[in-house]
């Protein structure tokens, strides 16, 4: 066996495979990229900018159209905060994270009361004259509803509390359905303009990830072949995280076997050890009852909606509505497939597993379900 020397690595630029990596430029996302861009035109003039909610399935890119986007806003008059709501938790753990970003330091830890927390922001705000646009990330993950409407009403609100005040929100999640949830206090005043994120298709794919392993890897240490490789197993996740993961542990495995070219098998190895660490990124997405109810679907054979309604509601006490707009998530989040049958006059779905029983029933019990 020969083993690559200790300084020798395939890798030219390691980080590109990183998730919190921001590409230089976002491939296929023209017209998101132009449309936030423009919402935030006014931002630029201080004055209120169009608030927005940014909508697709995870890796689809809007953390990093985002993120961008920031970046250039930061030499103007504006104060971009980006705050990731699943990290975050709660309003008082966004709102401390604001205040971070504006006076450069943490506000106490002991636990500053909500009231005085917002004074200081709004304070500082007018005081330095600048618009704050918060972009929350994944928002659907904030810790229930009430949280969710909380936040937004409180940074939409702004300009009530502290006269001259000026404040943007872009919302991001995964949650197609999230309008559904606002109440009617947030619901009457944050109008926004909606932007898809659509998944990619799989030669999008492939365009993102060539591009991707010339920065990231020497020349000729990965093929074309082995990159449509990597990137039908991306598009059957949906995530293109999935893929950057897999190119990173396919240049590990090909180090590891000491040789200077990326094979095919490096990539089956990669995805097959992958597979449940992404199921379970997934399933950290959901909250509690959405657990159960994959957990009852995975229990199942293929099954209509219908019928998966009526088993379910001996359990959980939740409508129709509710009950498909779960389903949609675990769609979106590509933990089961929809599917039409045909079924005497009408159609109905069809709901289909993606994995196999065992591997996501085994994965749903370290969540305690
Ligand atoms: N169009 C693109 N061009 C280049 N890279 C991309 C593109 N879209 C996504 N990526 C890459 O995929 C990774 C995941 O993207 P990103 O975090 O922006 O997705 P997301 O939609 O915000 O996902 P989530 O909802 O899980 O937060 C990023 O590291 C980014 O490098």
């Amino acid at each position: 066996m020969r083993f690559l020397a200790w300084d020798e690595t395939l890798f030219k630029n390691p980080e590109v495979f990183d998730p919190d990596y921001i590409p230089e430029k976002l491939y296929f996302r023209d017209s998101q990229l132009r449309r936030i861009s423009a919402n935030l035109k006014p931002a630029i003039r201080k004055t209120q900018p169009v608030n927005m909610l940014c909508l697709g399935p995870p890796g689809t890119g809007k953390t990093s159209a985002i993120k961008l986007i920031f970046r250039e806003l930061e030499d103007f008059d504006v104060i971009p905060v980006y705050a990731n709501c699943q990290l975050l938790g709660s309003k008082q753990a966004v709102f401390g994270k604001i205040f971070e970003a504006l006076y450069g330091y943490k506000p106490p830890s002991y636990g500053i009361p909500f009231a005085k927390l917002y004074a200081s922001i709004l304070n500082k705000v007018l005081e330095i004259d600048k618009v704050l646009v918060v972009a929350l990330d994944d928002i659907n993950l904030l810790l229930n509803d009430t949280q969710i409407n909380d936040v937004l009403y409180a940074i939409l609100k702004a300009y009530e509390e502290v006269d001259g005040v000026k404040t943007g929100v872009i919302a991001i999640g995964t949650d197609l359905k999230l309008n559904a949830r606002l109440d009617e206090r947030v619901g009457s005043i944050f109008h926004p303009d909606e932007i898809l994120f659509p998944p990619y298709g799989l030669e999008e794919i492939f365009e993102i990830l060539k591009n991707r392993c010339l920065v990231g890897f020497y020349r000729n240490v990965i093929s074309d072949a082995v990159i449509e490789r990597v990137a039908e197993l991306t598009y059957e996740t949906g995530d293109l995280r999935v893929g950057l993961y897999l190119l990173k542990m396919a240049g590990i495995s090909a180090e590891e076997r000491g040789s200077r070219k990326i094979s095919i098998e490096d990539v089956e190895k990669a995805f097959s050890k992958s597979k449940v660490v992404l199921l379970k990124k997934c399933i950290s997405m959901l909250n509690q009852e959405e657990r159960e109810i994959l957990k009852q679907i995975y229990q199942q054979d293929d099954i209509s909606t219908g019928e998966m309604y009526k088993k379910v509601r001996k359990d959980h006490k939740i409508g129709y509505t509710k009950f498909y707009n779960i389903i949609s998530k675990l769609e979106n989040l590509r933990l089961i497939d929809l599917s039409y049958l045909k079924r005497g006059k009408g159609r109905t779905r069809s709901i289909v597993r993606r994995f196999d029983r065992e591997t996501v029933l085994g994965a749903l019990k370290e969540f305690a379900i």
